[in-house]
């Protein structure tokens, strides 16, 4: 399955970079390919999905659609999707991976099943992802559910009728997502008021942008509190093209801030609802010199950078990589608003400060809450645990760029989740890496 010839599992030795230089095109949006994959099997009819993304969530969602019955043809760089519309296999178990998103919006689809279980072959992490206010809402409406502790293993029965919905957006928005998947398929829709203080405004926004993509009529108020989708409706299949993708972006285009050299990252669209956009915002505010012309961003590294405190919950899945600027900026940056991060595939709170720590930094944390103190610089020499979570191991991969002597990785195969291309990428640009067999996986 992997496209990028290394070894299935590997550390990671990244060695210290003089500089970075040179042009990459920007890998396709995990997010987008996600949903317009979901979307597309949910279309009667053929749909094309062009330039989907090749990691391994997008490999998860393409297994799972393939299982519950839709035709999927690779052609070149995009998939063709025929279909299964409203009607899902049932009685399939489901292996979404290690992928949250992915897990959760076919979640709220196996609401259409009479019956289908969900399994992860990653028990440390998805596993223990918190699935409990999705199944409330679905059982609420009338699903059957069984799962112990709200947790993966579980099974989904439906059917549902639809109406007036309760889902708490507080812990993360995948649940509202999922059942806005599911709302246009149910005879009564679904009149969704999401509870709590809801988080990852963004990636609701671009559920509600896929929807109108499929001819799918949807209303939301502003705070995105209320979102009222009628039943009956169709998905209607077509051509998407998948955007690319600014939480992986971002990493490149912080270590290009962080190196002296000059970056060029292309396929950045100016105006796209990926809220990681804002990473070059918050590079910029450090003190980055980061340029665009249409969708491309150059950056012309080694500006001393500095410190900010900003609200991280827009950009949820660029906080680690811009801890790496964080990590080498004056003074104490803090990411406020980011509780959600403990709920990732690994607590990106405490373990980073675990880790940032381990390199030699000041950091601290509260319960929602982030503080990272920037050193002039890292000595480097220590072995830093990926934790299995790609972005960890993208910030540590900054900061081994940075650092006086190498640092080791551990399991920076994970990277596969969401940036199989990473080293790669990093490599085109100049810095050098070796893969050594993995001391745990
Ligand atoms: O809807 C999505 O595709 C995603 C939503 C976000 O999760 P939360 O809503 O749990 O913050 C994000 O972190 C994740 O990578 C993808
Ligand atoms: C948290 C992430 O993904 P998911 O929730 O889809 O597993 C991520 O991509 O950083």
């Amino acid at each position: 399955m992997s496209t990028d010839g290394l070894p299935e599992t590997f550390d990671v030795v990244v060695h210290p970079a003089r500089e970075l230089r040179g042009e990459l095109r920007a890998q396709p949006s995990k997010n987008y390919t996600t949903r317009y994959l979901l979307a597309a099997a949910l279309a009667p009819g053929e749909t094309r999905v062009v330039g989907v993304a090749t990691s391994e969530d997008a490999h998860a969602m393409l297994r799972c659609l393939a299982d519950w019955g839709a035709g999927i043809t690779h052609v070149g760089d995009d998939v063709v999707v025929r279909g299964f519309g409203a009607s899902p296999r049932p009685g399939v178990a489901l292996n979404p991976g290690n992928a949250g998103a992915v897990a959760r919006f076919l979640m709220g689809v196996a609401a259409l099943t009479t019956g289908t279980t969900f399994v992860t072959d990653y028990p440390d992490s998805l596993g223990r992802r918190p699935q409990g206010d999705l199944l409330d809402a679905l059982s609420r409406l009338g699903a059957r559910v069984e799962s112990e502790g709200g947790r993966l293993p579980l099974s989904i029965s439906g059917p549902v009728r639809g109406g007036a919905a309760q889902v708490s957006a507080e812990r993360s928005s995948q649940y509202a997502s999922a059942l806005m998947f599911l709302a246009p398929l149910l005879p009564g829709g679904l009149d969704l008021h999401l509870t709590g203080d809801i988080k990852s405004h963004a990636p609701l926004r671009q559920t509600l942008d896929t929807l109108e993509a499929f001819g799918v009529r949807a209303t939301a108020n502003d705070d995105l509190s209320r979102i009222s989708i009628p039943g009956g409706q169709s998905y209607r299949p077509g051509r998407v093209l998948v955007p690319g993708d600014y939480p992986g972006s971002a990493a490149i285009l912080a270590a290009a801030a962080l190196l002296p050299g000059e970056v060029r990252l292309s396929n950045l669209r100016e105006h796209d609802l990926q809220g990681e956009r804002e990473a070059l915002d918050v590079l910029r505010e450090m003190g980055a010199d980061l340029t665009r012309a249409g969708d491309a961003v150059t950056v012309r590294g080694g500006r001393p950078l500095h410190a900010v405190t900003r609200d991280g919950d827009g950009f949820t899945d660029a906080v680690q990589a811009l801890s790496a600027a964080a990590a080498l900026a004056g003074g104490t940056t803090t990411w406020e608003n980011v509780a959600t991060l403990r709920l990732k595939e690994c607590d990106r709170i405490s373990d980073t400060r675990r880790e940032l720590q381990r390199l030699g930094l000041e950091v601290s944390e509260t319960a929602d809450s982030l503080s990272i103190t920037g050193a002039p610089r890292l000595a480097g020499n220590v072995t830093a645990d990926g934790h299995g979570d790609h972005r960890m191991i993208m910030l540590l991969t900054l900061l081994g760029l940075k650092a006086d002597a190498p640092v080791r990785i551990t399991g920076a195969h994970h990277i596969r989740k969401s940036y199989p291309h990473f080293f790669g990428h990093l490599e085109a640009l100049g810095a050098r890496f070796d893969y050594l067999p993995a001391e745990r996986h």
